[in-house]
């Protein structure tokens, strides 16, 4: 297939951390114009360190570089790059993931980053009309709560924020430790997702989806392991977020042809395509679909299906979601 049909095609992405979408050259302009030491001489060495053991390796280096973005400007130069990278591969919608105590932490508040990230979105929705969507994540290797305080600290940007999601190190920091946050972030009438059975055990996959009551699952891909678990996702139809070229970078697959997106496509879950952290995994959305075609041959009546699942998947109102499904029914 070429990249002219995966292309063309309408597409949402509904499984990218807007800090994973920072490219070595912002990060290298941004650095300078803070004063920010980096272990690194060049943009060439920036890209040359992005070879990851396994999630934590990787998530090392993810919140160095997210250590550049200081003033708002900087959080509006972030988004507004990934959003004209959605126009250029017709990506029509997003709903985009950012990780709040990543800057908090280190003194940024919301009122520098929501702005920044609200003005691009605006941007985008009035210059050719994509729609985007906030996704809030709380850091799992940190307390409840810590994430408890970040749902306050949102308070005032409520009507900007679609659900609450869970990311950071999986292993060791099940769902079940943050089951009074997602149930306070649902009252509140958030959609909510969690990323599950990445690295983590299916048993994982499990608790967000009895614990924490999640819409979709991100990742999820272990969920193979465990035939009960298979036959209730497809039974709920509970979309999983994949993302190929991060399961290859991040060693949960050792080569593309092992990847089993497309058998559990065949099996009927809703699964569906994402580029997770873009800058870092060596390619964008329609990258991860090409993977696919070249690895496992994927045929156009997949894809299709694929990039149905991300409409069909999303947050988007029914009657928006059945529109762009008409376009993509031959
Ligand atoms: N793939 C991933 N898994 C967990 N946390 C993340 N944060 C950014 N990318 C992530
Ligand atoms: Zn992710």
């Amino acid at each position: 297939m070429n990249t002219e049909t995966i292309s063309q095609l309408p597409k949402a992405e509904l499984h990218l951390h807007i800090e994973g979408s920072l490219e070595p050259e912002l990060l290298w302009q941004l650095a300078s114009k803070h004063q920010v030491s980096l272990p690194y001489q060049s943009v060439e060495e920036i890209r040359a360190a992005y070879q990851f053991e396994d999630l934590q390796s990787f998530l090392d280096i993810y919140y160095q570089g997210a250590s550049v973005l200081r003033d708002e400007e900087d959080f509006y130069q972030l988004m507004w790059r990934y959003l004209c990278r959605c126009r250029e591969q017709n990506i029509v919608h997003a709903e985009i993931m950012f990780d709040p105590q990543t800057h908090t932490e280190r003194g940024v508040g919301f009122e520098v980053f929501m702005p920044g990230f609200l003005r691009a979105i605006k941007d985008a929705e009035s210059q050719w009309g994509m729609s985007a969507m906030l996704i809030m994540s709380f850091l799992r290797h940190l307390s409840e709560e810590e994430a408890m305080d970040t749902l306050e600290f949102a308070k005032p940007y409520y009507a900007h924020i679609t659900a609450v999601g869970l990311d950071s190190s999986e292993v060791g920091n099940p769902p079940s430790k943050f089951e009074r946050v997602f149930a306070r972030a649902r009252e509140l009438g958030f959609k909510c997702v969690a990323h599950a059975g990445e690295e983590g055990p299916p048993e994982y996959i499990w608790q967000a989806i009895k614990l924490l009551g999640v819409d979709r699952i991100d990742h999820g891909v272990r969920c193979e392991e465990d035939t009960e678990l298979m036959a209730y996702i497809k039974m709920r139809q509970l979309p999983l977020t994949v993302c190929p070229l991060s399961n290859l970078k991040l060693r949960v697959i050792s080569a593309m042809q092992q990847h089993n997106i497309l058998r559990l496509l065949e099996e009927g879950l809703l699964v569906t395509v994402n580029s997770d952290d873009p800058a870092y995994f060596g390619g964008q959305l329609n990258a991860n679909y090409q993977a696919l075609c070249d690895a496992l041959d994927m045929t156009e009546v997949q894809l299709r299906q694929l990039a149905i699942n991300s409409f069909k998947a999303s947050f988007l109102d029914d009657s928006i979601k059945q529109k762009w499904i008409n376009t993509l029914t031959p």
